[in-house]
C-alpha cells in the first residue's frame, strides 16, 4: 500500500550514504523531486549520481540515510517502486537483430504486462516510434535507439522517469526531440529525474542539483544554482587570449579563467578584485572587456575546481 502516495514528492530522500570499500562515493545527499518536475542531476564523472539514482530507485541500498520514492520506501519497497517508476540506465542493451516492436514486445513480456500487444502498440504511437516499428534495432541511429530505450521503460505507464545520461553521445536535433518529449511527459504529470553534461538540457530544467565527489554542492532552479555561488564574471574578446589567461591567472579576484568560442570568461567571488584585475590586464591592449551574467557552466565548472581542491584526495 502506497501510504505517502499524495505527497508532493515523487522523490524525497535524506542523508544518503553509500561506500564501495573504503571510498566514500555518496556522502549525505538529501533530494526532493516534485510530481510533474524535470530534475536535472549533475556532476562530473564518477561524482556519484548513478550510484544515487540507483539508491533512489530502490536498486541499491544505502549504507544510510532514508526515503521514499514515489510514496515507496526506498530501504523496504523496492519491487513497489520498480512496478511504478521506469529506469533507463547509461548503457541499455537491446537485441540488434530484432525490431523495435520485437525488442518492445520481449520487454513488455518481463515485465509481465496484459495486453502486451496492445500497450506495445500504443507505446510505439505514443513516442512517434510507428515509421520505424519493424526496422531493426542495429539498424538504428544513436536518436532512435535512446527514443526505443526510453519507449521500453515507459511500457509499464510509470509515473516516474529516471533517465541516466539518456543523451550521451546523441546528436543536438535528436537531443531536443528527446528533450520535447520529456517535457510533453512532464506536462501530462510525470515526473523525470536526469542525469546529463549538457548545459542546454541542464537549462531546460526545471530545478537542478549539482554533486561532486558525493557531495551535494548545490540546488535549486538554473538562477538560484548561479546565485548561491555568488560569481562575478566578464569576457574579454581580442587577440592572444591563452596569453592573457595566462596573466589573470596570477592576479587577485580571478578565481577561474575559461576560453567559450572567441572570449574568455573570466569569474571570481571578489567582484571588485577582479574587475580591477581585468581592467588591468586589458589596459593598454586591442581588447574589449564587458561584465556578462554568470552563466551556468561557469558556475559548474567553478564548483567542480572548488570540491577538487576541497574534497578531491579525501573521498
Ligand atoms: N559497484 C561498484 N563497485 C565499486 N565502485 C563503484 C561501483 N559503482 C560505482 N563505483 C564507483 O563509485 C564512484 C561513483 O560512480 P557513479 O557511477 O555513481 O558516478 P557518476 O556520477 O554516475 O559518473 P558518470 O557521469 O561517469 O556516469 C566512481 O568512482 C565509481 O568508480
Amino acid at each position: 500500500m502506497n501510504t505517502a502516495g499524495n505527497s508532493e514528492y515523487a522523490i524525497d530522500v535524506e542523508g544518503l550514504n553509500k561506500h564501495f570499500g573504503n571510498k566514500h562515493v555518496v556522502n549525505n545527499v538529501s533530494l526532493r523531486v516534485r510530481k510533474g518536475e524535470i530534475f536535472g542531476f549533475l556532476g562530473p564523472n564518477g561524482s556519484g549520481k548513478t550510484t544515487t539514482i540507483r539508491m533512489m530507485c530502490g536498486l541499491l541500498k544505502p549504507d544510510s540515510g532514508t526515503g521514499t520514492c514515489l510514496g515507496f520506501d526506498i530501504q523496504r519497497e523496492s519491487a513497489a517502486i520498480k512496478r511504478n517508476a521506469g529506469y533507463m540506465t547509461q548503457r541499455f542493451s537491446f537485441w540488434d537483430d530484432l525490431t523495435i516492436t520485437e525488442n518492445l514486445d520481449f520487454v513488455a513480456r518481463m515485465y509481465g504486462l496484459p495486453n502486451r500487444k496492445e500497450v506495445v502498440r500504443q507505446t510505439i504511437a505514443d513516442l512517434g516510434l510507428s515509421s520505424r516499428a519493424n526496422q531493426l534495432a542495429g539498424q538504428l541511429s544513436g536518436g532512435w535507439k535512446q527514443r526505443m530505450a526510453l519507449a521500453a521503460c515507459m511500457l509499464h505507464n510509470p509515473q516516474l522517469l529516471l533517465l541516466d545520461e539518456p543523451t550521451a553521445g546523441v546528436d543536438p536535433k535528436a537531443r531536443r526531440d528527446f528533450w520535447d518529449e520529456l517535457q510533453g511527459l512532464a506536462a501530462k504529470g510525470i515526473s523525470v529525474l536526469v542525469s546529463t553534461h549538457y548545459m542546454d538540457e541542464a537549462s531546460r530544467c526545471h530545478k537542478l542539483a549539482y554533486i561532486a565527489y558525493g557531495r551535494l554542492l548545490a540546488e535549486g532552479t538554473g538562477a538560484e544554482v548561479i546565485a548561491s555561488q555568488k560569481l562575478s564574471s566578464w569576457s574579454i574578446y581580442g587577440d592572444h587570449l591563452i596569453e592573457l589567461q595566462e596573466k589573470l591567472r596570477t592576479l587577485p579576484g580571478v578565481d577561474q579563467t575559461v576560453i567559450f568560442g572567441d572570449g574568455l570568461h573570466v569569474s571570481g567571488a571578489d567582484a571588485a578584485a577582479l574587475e580591477e584585475s581585468v581592467r588591468q590586464a586589458a589596459a593598454g591592449k586591442n581588447l574589449r572587456a564587458e561584465k556578462i551574467d554568470t552563466g551556468l557552466e561557469d558556475v559548474f565548472i567553478y564548483m567542480m575546481t572548488r570540491s577538487a581542491d576541497n574534497f578531491g584526495g579525501q573521498q
